[in-house]
């Protein structure tokens, strides 16, 4: 007989329907667009491997993070608070958000988001930019593949209707950096409330796709349709997308951007690195013509980034931020 320990039996328990497991993409794979556009329908989430950005960068960012968080807190806190860009620690956003966790926020786009970090650090911020650097062109580079392979699977003309937004020099762009640090030992012990100590709070992402890469600590979480919420088992060789709020309103509704979470149930520390492919502030955020059939209407209003980013920072991270443009208000 098969025992399942406690978690294990209420995460089947709460579940009502079967669910086959995180879609996996092979992107080298003749038939990856069809598997693509299947995972963005039904999850709005997915798992790729033979992503083409090499393993040594990964591992050379991670050092890069590990010596940041390792530094004493009142030096971090040199680099914040956020702006929203710089080191942040537990808050999270402006209004009133908390999680078990320290970041740093970039914008990729400028340099803006370093000035203060290279004042503070000096040479070693000098590394540390070269390598962001680097790992940002080489994941926006894969964004852009799996993008445009969702265009083909669309069948969407042209190809980078997409990712040129993403490749646009006004691209809108964020990287952040995420540690959790382990569980404290008392909460550890004290499994008899068996709440979820929140790392990184429910939402969704504003932006149109998501690349997230972690070590291999354990604590993302994505939410199904019918409101279970799903373990993601880390895999530090592999990326995780996420379909963000803008890519569904460009297909329509067709695309799910997904909810997730993460809980820092570990005693090991989870970092994650994760990249938020934004459009330009002035794009007018709207379904793709060519994905409209027949006599099909817009279900959302007309708005720009600018607006749905001016937005997002008024709200909570659980808020559905969508609902305000939705042309029938979400019940
Ligand atoms: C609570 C908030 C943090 C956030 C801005 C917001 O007001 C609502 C959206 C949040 C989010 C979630 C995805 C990304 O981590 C993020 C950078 C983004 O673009 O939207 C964060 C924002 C943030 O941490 O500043
Ligand atoms: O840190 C993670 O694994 C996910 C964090 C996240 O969802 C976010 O920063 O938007
Ligand atoms: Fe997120």
């Amino acid at each position: 007989m098969v025992v399942l320990s406690k978690p294990a039996f209420d995460h089947f328990k709460n579940c009502t329907t079967f669910f086959p497991g995180i879609p996996l993409v092979d992107l080298s794979r003749p038939d990856s667009k069809t598997q693509l556009v299947k995972a963005c329908e039904e999850f709005g989430f997915f798992k790729v491997v033979n992503h083409g950005v090499p393993i040594p960068l990964i591992k050379e960012l991670e050092s890069e993070a590990v010596r940041f968080f390792s530094l004493p807190h009142s030096d971090k806190a040199k680099a914040g608070p956020p702006d929203p860009f710089g080191y942040g620690d537990k808050r999270i956003g402006p209004n009133g958000d908390v999680g078990w966790v320290e970041y740093l926020l970039l914008t990729t786009n400028t340099h803006s988001g370093y000035q203060k970090f290279a004042s503070i650090f000096g040479e070693a911020a000098e590394n540390f930019r070269r390598v962001v650097n680097e790992y940002v062109l080489a994941v926006r580079r894969m964004a852009c593949e799996i993008l445009e392979m969702l265009a083909d699977g669309l069948k969407i003309q042209p190809r980078n209707a997409f990712s040129k937004l993403l490749m646009d020099e006004k691209s809108d762009s964020v990287f952040r950096l995420n540690h959790y640090p382990p569980r404290p030992q008392a909460q550890l012990q004290d499994q008899s409330n068996g709440r979820n100590l929140i790392g990184f709070g429910e939402h969704t992402d504003p932006q149109i796709i998501s690349v997230l890469r972690s070590n291999n600590t354990s604590g993302l979480q994505i939410s199904l349709k019918d409101g279970s919420w799903i373990p993601v088992p880390p895999d530090q060789t592999s990326f995780f997308i996420n379909v963000g709020d803008s890519l569904q309103v460009m297909t329509n509704g067709r695309f799910k951007s997904v909810r997730h979470r993460v809980v820092a149930n570990s005693s090991k520390s989870r970092l994650s690195m994760i990249y938020f492919g934004g459009p330009p502030l002035s794009e007018k955020i709207a379904p793709l013509a060519a994905l409209m059939e027949g006599e099909e209407d817009s279900l959302y209003k007309e708005f720009t980034w600018f607006e749905y980013k001016n937005n997002a920072y008024k709200t909570r991270l659980a808020d559905n931020r969508l609902g305000l443009f939705e042309k029938i208000a979400a019940s």
